[in-house]
């Protein structure tokens, strides 16, 4: 990890704004794509694994497609846009269900509390990301700003720093120094975006997604409920978490 050369500890006392992925970190939406895969892959006779799943999540759905068809060896029978057309109406009865993750809200509430500016920047696209947020509209709305994947800005998916840089530009008085800026991941492609940009970036990956992705990630913690503010010179929290909010 980063902070073992040295590299992040200078940085931790300088953060001033937060950027959060948000499928897999903020809402538990990477179970429906899982499941959706599973099932597309099981008429192929082929099993859908998290070394494959690694390769996908935190991408846009094209480029996610891409990697589907042709690391499982279907391209000839299903193309990647065919593919993004089949699972369609699976996910769009999915998405609505959406559950924050473990810590989320308390965190969003807490930095939001205490005036550090906060962000989303997430490979989904509108349509998605409306469906995945409509029962959580109160807390995205103490975002400053969101950032999704078919913004023209982002010409690129994660691992490209496209977003990032996208979404450290619209703060106010941005663009921000890359180095001020925390940004919390739980894809390997959203952990490497994010040191792309020059961001230090706390993961919260999977427990099923092999540890060697840990190795690029500033921090890497099992739930957002471990997150100490006070590491990276953050406003503390004043309770410990009674629950899972
Ligand atoms: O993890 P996010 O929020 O960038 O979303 C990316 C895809 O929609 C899901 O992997
Ligand atoms: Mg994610």
């Amino acid at each position: 990890m980063a902070n073992e050369e040295g590299s992040n500890d200078a940085r931790k006392g300088s953060i001033s704004h937060v950027i959060f992925d948000m499928d897999g970190l903020l809402l538990d939406t990477e179970k429906f794509y899982t499941e959706v895969q599973e099932i597309i892959l099981a008429r192929y006779n082929k099993t859908f694994d998290w070394s494959l799943k690694a390769k996908m999540m935190g991408k846009k759905a094209i480029e996610a497609a891409r990697v589907f068809v042709e690391e499982t060896g279907i391209s000839d029978s299903l193309t990647a846009e065919d593919f993004l057309v089949e699972r369609e109406e699976m996910l769009q009865k999915m998405f609505p269900t959406s559950d924050l993750m473990p810590g989320a809200s308390r965190l969003i509430h807490h930095l939001h509390e205490n005036g550090i500016p906060i962000c989303v920047a997430t490979g989904t696209h509108t349509r998605h990301f409306d469906l995945k947020t409509q029962r959580h509209s109160k807390l995205f709305s103490l975002m400053h700003h969101i950032v999704r994947g078919d913004d023209p800005e982002v010409k690129q998916g994660k691992p490209s720093p496209d977003i990032f840089l996208a979404a450290a530009n619209r703060f106010e008085g941005g663009p921000v120094d890359p180095q001020r800026i925390l940004v919390f991941e739980d894809a390997p492609s959203g952990v490497l975006a994010a040191k792309n940009a020059g961001m230090s970036v706390v993961m919260v990956p999977d427990e099923r997604l092999d540890s060697s992705y840990h190795e690029v990630a500033d921090q890497v913690l099992s739930s957002l409920l471990d997150f100490n503010p006070a590491d990276w010179g953050l406003p503390p929290f004043e309770n410990a978490p009674t629950k899972v909010e």
